[in-house]
């Protein structure tokens, strides 16, 4: 195991019925700005509910944050906040209405051009407003860590930050506020935790017991109740289980101590900036696709991932690497996401698009080797047209 530094201070207010205790985390006195997205919060009575939570406070809101953020919408948050001088956020949507939250939090002390936050991906945040959120969507994990991705569509970019400032202080995570999903955005949440839980797990052994162990876990979660969560959407228990799932999936617990392999996200991201993908199935396309190009370099995990989750112990190590990656293509389209890139009208020009801007934006040494270079990428994206 690799050494590691493990620290998360989000707080978790878990269950049903927990929007209410808001009242609890949210300073008295806080003048408090509330960001929200297109509109779903509103319908599904989530926003009144922190409406009712917050009493008396000071409260401005910001709606219409877009899936796949804007930053120039986040950037009227931003002087909404400044005009209103607000001291506490609170995000009530999905990772799109939190990951903006995180950079509205880090823009409003942030002097000069705030584009920089993304470009240096956080290393020039040092300050940024509290905040807290309400998820509304299980997801990507951003309920409790410290990155957010932010489309910028003047530049044709979408680009992560991280930085130690912007972990929300505290997360309502109610399983009920998740029936209102519509199928597409259940199955996307599920095969975007299960992407992230493969970046911290599915690249070389390093006896890592406990985060192996964990990470198995969380994937057979996901293949267990994902269609489960499809076929039987009021159902509390799959609910529960699915948004501790995705929180977990990226919170830093499973990836302390062990390589890691963002290259599906990198890549994917650029597919997002070219057509609006939701980002979930750009993973999709590129996930299977990547795990057969890798497989000399991947070989003792993919085995033990087709072992320990999939169950495929029969047959040479070729044929059970080719059964689970084969295995992991059918989990997404059983959950309704179709896994090439024709299907979301990918051609060979945007390959060539794709390619140019992973150079552009210096994703020149991908993967947990730092191996996999935008013409690798151009293979991969090729072997999944
Ligand atoms: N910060 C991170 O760690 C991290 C990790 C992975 C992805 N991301 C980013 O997060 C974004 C995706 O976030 P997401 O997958 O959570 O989806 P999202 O926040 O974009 O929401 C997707 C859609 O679901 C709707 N919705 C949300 N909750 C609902 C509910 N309860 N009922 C009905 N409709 C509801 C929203 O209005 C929206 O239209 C992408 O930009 C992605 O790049 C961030």
């Amino acid at each position: 195991m690799k050494n590691f530094t493990y620290h998360n201070p989000t707080r978790i207010l878990f269950g049903k019925g927990r929007i209410a205790d808001l009242d609890d985390h949210v300073p008295d006195n806080a003048r408090v700005l509330i960001l929200y997205g297109g509109g779903s919060a509103e319908r599904t009575g989530v926003l009144d509910q922190v409406r009712t939570a917050l009493g008396e406070r000071t409260i401005t809101e910001f709606g219409g944050i877009e899936p796949n953020p804007r930053y120039a919408t986040a950037m009227k948050a931003v002087d909404t906040a400044r005009q209103n001088d607000v001291d506490f956020l609170l995000a009530v949507g999905g990772g799109s209405v939190i990951d903006a939250t995180k950079f509205i939090a880090a823009a409003m002390y942030h002097d000069g051009d705030a584009w920089e936050i993304l470009t240096s991906h956080g290393s020039v945040v040092g300050k940024a407003a509290p905040f807290g959120t309400v998820l509304t969507i299980p997801a990507t994990g951003s309920e409790m860590n410290p990155g957010s991705v932010i489309t910028n569509e003047e530049k044709g970019a979408k680009l992560a930050f991280m930085n130690a400032h912007c972990y929300p202080q505290f997360s309502v995570l109610d399983p009920e506020v998740t029936f209102t999903l519509p199928e597409r955005q259940i199955a996307n949440g599920v095969a975007d935790a299960f992407v992230h839980i493969i970046e911290q797990y599915l690249t070389y052994p390093v006896d890592a017991r406990v985060q192996d162990g964990f990470a198995e876990t969380l994937l057979r979660t996901l293949i267990d109740l994902g269609p489960r969560a499809l076929r039987d959407p009021k159902n509390y228990e799959v609910r529960a289980n699915l948004m501790w799932t995705a929180t977990l999936a990226l919170n830093g617990l499973i990836g302390a101590g062990v390589p890691q392999d963002w290259s599906s996200h990198m890549i994917g991201h650029e597919i997002t900036a070219l057509n609006d993908t939701d980002h979930a199935r750009t993973l999709a396309v590129v996930l299977p696709a990547l795990m057969d190009d890798q497989r000399d370099r991947k070989t003792g995990k993919l085995l033990q991932y087709a072992a320990n989750v999939w169950n495929i112990n029969e047959g040479e190590d070729a044929t059970r690497i080719d059964a689970a990656i084969a295995a992991t293509r059918d989990f997404f389209e059983t959950m309704g996401i179709e896994t090439r890139l024709a299907d979301y009208g990918v051609g060979e020009a945007g390959i060539d698009h794709i390619v140019s801007a992973l150079k552009d934006h210096g994703m020149t040494e991908m993967g947990e080797h730092g191996a996999i270079t935008p013409e690798d990428a151009r293979r991969i994206l090729n072997a999944a047209a």
